[in-house]
């Protein structure tokens, strides 16, 4: 088995058949829905909020909203669907969630997209939530993780969910490899490769993205969609206030299974860290998009499916030879 990670990758360019990186399409149908770019921003407290998400989805992204204030869901849900636009929600798998989704029912209350968030996604419990949830609000596109082989893309796929979410512990505020031993922490582009020649379903590669580049590495390793925390924390739209230390603004993000998020410190897998303050995050996802134009370009087509046939080679840790920016 090859094991690389983004920075061992780069992918090598065709001749070009464009007079305009403007030509290159990136969008995606993913689900019921197509967006401007293959790129989600994390279902996190620090990353997404309701007026994020109705922002994203008046603009053609892509959101999932967290399910950390359960309780705001239902008012969440009926609020997008005034303002005519694709609801996206989280859910567990604990008891209660279960009862959360008669209430959808109860209420004729049909999100767009219910992802199932966990950290041990490939799991009888979330089997169980999954035929639950096809049972009752059938409509609904199903996204179901986190999961990091190829069984647990194929059981999750069989349960009924119609798409998975690879990843676990490659996040930038992640510890799950250091406190458990487990993961895809280190070799996430290879994991997402396994898992997504497994796939007869679209995936989500999450989590390990660092630079814009690795969006189009996602894409070529069989990633539909790319879901991303550190990347697009620290915003003006972020949740939570500018900290300013030693005259520099920052804004905090912190892991979904973090202290900070559990409001005490058992079972911990994340940690906090705060990020350099960015301003506007439309400006980041459309430079995101102009770069992935640009990687559509090197790929030698015109749309996405360019990227998913180039060749590549891994080039073990040499690519930072000094090149930060
Ligand atoms: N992508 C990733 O690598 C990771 C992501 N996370 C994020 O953190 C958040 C919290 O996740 P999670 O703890 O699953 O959610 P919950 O706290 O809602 O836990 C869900 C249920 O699964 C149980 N559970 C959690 N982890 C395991 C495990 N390893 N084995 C068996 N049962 C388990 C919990 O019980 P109990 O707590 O009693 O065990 C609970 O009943 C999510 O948003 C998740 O995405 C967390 C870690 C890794
Ligand atoms: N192991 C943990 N993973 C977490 C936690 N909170 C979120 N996440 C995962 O990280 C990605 C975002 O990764 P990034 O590299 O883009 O920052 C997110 O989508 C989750 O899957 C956590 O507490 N522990």
């Amino acid at each position: 088995m090859q094991v690389f990670d983004y920075e061992d990758i780069q992918l090598i360019p065709n001749k070009c058949v464009v007079d305009s990186r403007s030509e290159c399409n990136t969008e995606i149908k993913f689900g019921p829905k197509t967006f401007k770019i293959p790129v989600v921003p994390a279902n996190m407290q620090t990353i997404i909020d309701e007026k994020l998400a109705e922002k994203l989805a008046e603009n053609d992204y892509f959101y999932v909203m967290h399910r950390f204030e359960p309780e705001t869901r239902v008012d969440f849900i009926k609020d997008m669907n005034q303002k005519g636009l694709f609801t996206s929600i989280s859910v567990g798998i604990k008891k209660d969630e279960f009862k959360f989704i008669d209430t959808l029912v109860a209420e004729h209350l049909k999100p767009d997209y219910i992802t199932i968030d966990v950290a041990h996604g490939h799991s009888d419990r979330v089997i169980e939530m999954i035929k639950y949830i096809k049972t009752n609000l059938p409509e609904s596109f199903l996204i179901a993780g986190n999961v990091g082989t190829p069984e647990g893309v194929r059981e999750l796929e069989n349960a009924g969910a119609d798409a998975t979410k690879v990843g676990i512990g490659p996040g930038k505020v992640c510890i799950t490899k250091l406190k458990t031993g487990f993961g895809t922490g280190g070799w996430q582009l290879a994991a997402v490769r396994l898992c997504a020649k497994a796939a007869s379903k679209p995936i989500i590669a999450d989590g390990g993205v660092r630079n814009d580049g690795d969006i189009a590495k996602s894409i070529r390793f069989g990633a539909d969609m790319v879901m991303i925390g550190s990347l697009l924390a620290g915003h003006k739209e972020s949740p939570g206030k500018i900290i300013e230390k030693d005259g520099q603004k920052f804004k905090a993000y912190f892991g979904s299974a973090s202290q900070f998020q559990k409001g005490e410190y058992k079972n911990v897998e994340g940690k906090r860290m705060l990020v350099p303050y960015k301003g506007e995050i439309m400006d980041t996802l459309a430079e995101m998009q102009q770069d992935l134009q640009s990687s559509i370009s090197y790929a030698g087509g015109k749309d996405l499916n360019s990227l998913r046939k180039v060749d590549y080679v891994i080039v073990k840790n040499s690519i930072y030879n000094g090149d930060v920016y």
